[in-house]
């Protein structure tokens, strides 16, 4: 049994979403907190989305809080070779997400909050916005060394980043959005923002890295709830609206019209990959086989994530010219994807003849060819 309670909030939230952007009637407050009852990176990207596409915000912000679970989050213009170890990831099952705004790559998981401020694109104000947090977290534990960068980062102690900002700009809606650092592995989160990928060139926008801090390092009594519900507080102060938290879920098609295309949309591999800037990829690697060490140059071209232009060189004796040149010639126009070219060489190799050697010396060029990927 829901309790009326939840259910007459449920149903102002529903009227409040879903009045139409034209006429929109605000309601006496100036502004909305909500919070999302899931974890899942896509679906609150999703619900940014949403937010951003439906609503008019002209009489009425939003804040919207939110936390994922283990997750890397490029922006627009990235490139995640570049920017993350993609091999990690997979092993260790963190999603990889890339975001609407443009900016640099950060780590989620359950111990870092993202909060995201909606207004007008003319009341657009990020400095605002980040003066807001700290206040709060001032308000909460007034010992904090915090201030905020001209860059909008948090620093904590002069140095070490607790919060990152990007921004999204549409035509008359607007977001600004930050991560906050309470309590997230930092050992994680340095291992998979690091590239183990060689010879990469390319002009998407570069991360910067920094020294990042958890506030529960500072104060081991401060967890993300609590964060949560002080930033909650100071924006329900200053926009003096009630201070009520709106649980909203991000599968909730009632609710939010559409959304669940718009989860989907944002985890294909056309929009996480294939958004990825044209950028090349110049290497070489090294083949132990028997008694000998080959080595092996590697040049690709790689534009909306598919290698356009391939060239592997490698001598003659080694492996059959015409079998290399079937291998550019498949590589060419396939995604730059680890699986694909898995389903490729194996497609490959049976058309093959049925010689070890052979199958041998092909495998342990596959495999490093896809070590790049
Ligand atoms: N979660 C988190 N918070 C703060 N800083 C981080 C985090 N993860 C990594 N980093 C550090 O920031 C740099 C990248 O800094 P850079 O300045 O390049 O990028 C950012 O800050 C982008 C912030 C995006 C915020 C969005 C809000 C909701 S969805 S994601 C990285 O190399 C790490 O050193």
């Amino acid at each position: 049994m829901v309790p009326q309670s939840s259910l007459k909030n449920c149903l102002q939230l529903l009227c409040i979403l879903q009045a139409p952007k034209a006429g929109f009637r605000s309601t006496a407050s100036g502004g909305l907190i909500m919070q999302s009852t899931s974890n899942d990176v896509y679906q609150n990207l999703a619900v940014e989305d949403w937010i951003h596409d439906h609503m008019n915000l002209e009489n009425q912000q939003v804040l919207f809080l939110w936390r994922n679970s283990p997750a890397v989050v490029i922006g627009r213009h990235q490139n995640p070779w570049q920017e993350c170890n993609l091999r990690l990831l997979r092993q260790k099952n963190i999603k990889l997400a890339r975001r609407r705004s443009g900016g640099g790559t950060v780590y989620h998981d359950l111990g870092n909050i993202n909060l995201t401020f909606f207004t007008t694109r003319k009341k657009h104000e990020r400095m605002e916005n980040l003066k807001l947090v700290v206040k709060a977290l001032k308000a909460l534990r007034p010992q904090l060394d915090i201030h905020v960068t001209d860059r909008y980062d948090i620093l904590l102690d002069r140095q070490y980043k607790i919060s990152g900002t990007a921004a999204k700009l549409g035509r008359t809606a607007a977001y600004h959005h930050c991560t906050l650092l309470c309590n997230t592995d930092k050992l994680v989160l340095s291992s998979v923002l690091k590239s183990p990928y060689k010879g990469l060139k390319s002009n998407a926008t570069p991360s910067v890295p920094a020294a990042v801090k958890n506030l529960f390092e500072e104060d081991s009594s401060l967890t993300s709830e609590l964060l949560l519900d002080a930033i909650a507080e100071e924006y329900a102060m200053q926009h003096k609206i009630d201070r009520h938290i709106n649980l909203i879920n991000p599968a909730d098609e009632t609710v939010l019209p559409g959304i669940n295309n718009k989860a989907k949309e944002l985890q294909t591999w056309e929009w996480v990959y294939g958004k990825t800037p044209k950028f090349s990829v110049s290497t070489h690697f090294n083949i132990a086989y028997k008694d000998s060490v080959l080595d092996v140059k590697v040049d690709m071209d790689v534009k909306h994530g598919r290698i356009e232009v391939c060239n592997i060189d490698l001598p003659e004796q080694w492996l059959p010219p015409a079998l290399c040149s079937e291998l550019v010639k498949n590589l060419t126009g396939s995604k730059f994807c680890p699986n694909e070219t898995t389903v490729l060489v194996t497609t490959l190799l049976r058309a093959c003849p049925q010689d070890g050697d052979l199958q041998s010396r092909w495998n342990l060029l596959c495999e490093n060819i896809k070590m790049l990927m």
